[in-house]
């Protein structure tokens, strides 16, 4: 399974240990990110890890900045996109099963590396629930 990875600044050191993680696991990655702390737009960032869950190439995506917000907001800008900002894995597992989200924002200065980690591996194994769910997931686009 591919995986495509965004960060601005705030998320740099997280991603390169969810990196690190993902391809211990056998996951492919794919980096959009910054790999620098040097202050960037999560934006510039963000967009194209979208774009590469959108267009298919990779399943996933996992994109990481400050409090998750900004990142979150650019990614749902993208029509195929269902980016969630999780900080506690029962939402992370709930927007699997619930909103078949396809990108997981994850607010990097306000969890520990290690609650980062928890996530993504809930968010890459739990399965959407489908029926009534997929129904309202059918009515999100407008
Ligand atoms: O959290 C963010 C956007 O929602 C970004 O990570 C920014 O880092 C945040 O806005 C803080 O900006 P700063 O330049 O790191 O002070």
């Amino acid at each position: 399974m591919t995986i495509a990875i965004g960060n601005d600044h705030a998320g740099t050191e997280y991603k390169f240990e969810i990196i690190k993680h993902l391809e211990n696991k056998g996951y492919k990655v794919i980096n959009f990110g910054t790999d620098t702390n040097d202050s960037m737009d999560y934006p510039d960032a963000i967009h194209p890890t979208a774009n590469c869950v959108e267009t298919g190439k990779a399943e996933f995506g996992i994109i990481l900045c400050g409090s998750g917000n900004g990142a979150q907001m650019t990614a749902n800008k993208h029509q195929g996109i269902r980016a969630a900002l999780c900080w506690n894995n029962e939402l992370v597992a709930l927007t699997r099963q619930h909103n078949n989200s396809n990108m997981l924002t994850i607010p990097a200065r306000f969890v520990s590396l290690q609650q980062a980690i928890g996530f993504v591996d809930i968010f890459l194994t739990t399965e959407f629930e489908g029926g009534r769910h997929g129904t309202r997931v059918d009515k999100i686009s407008c």
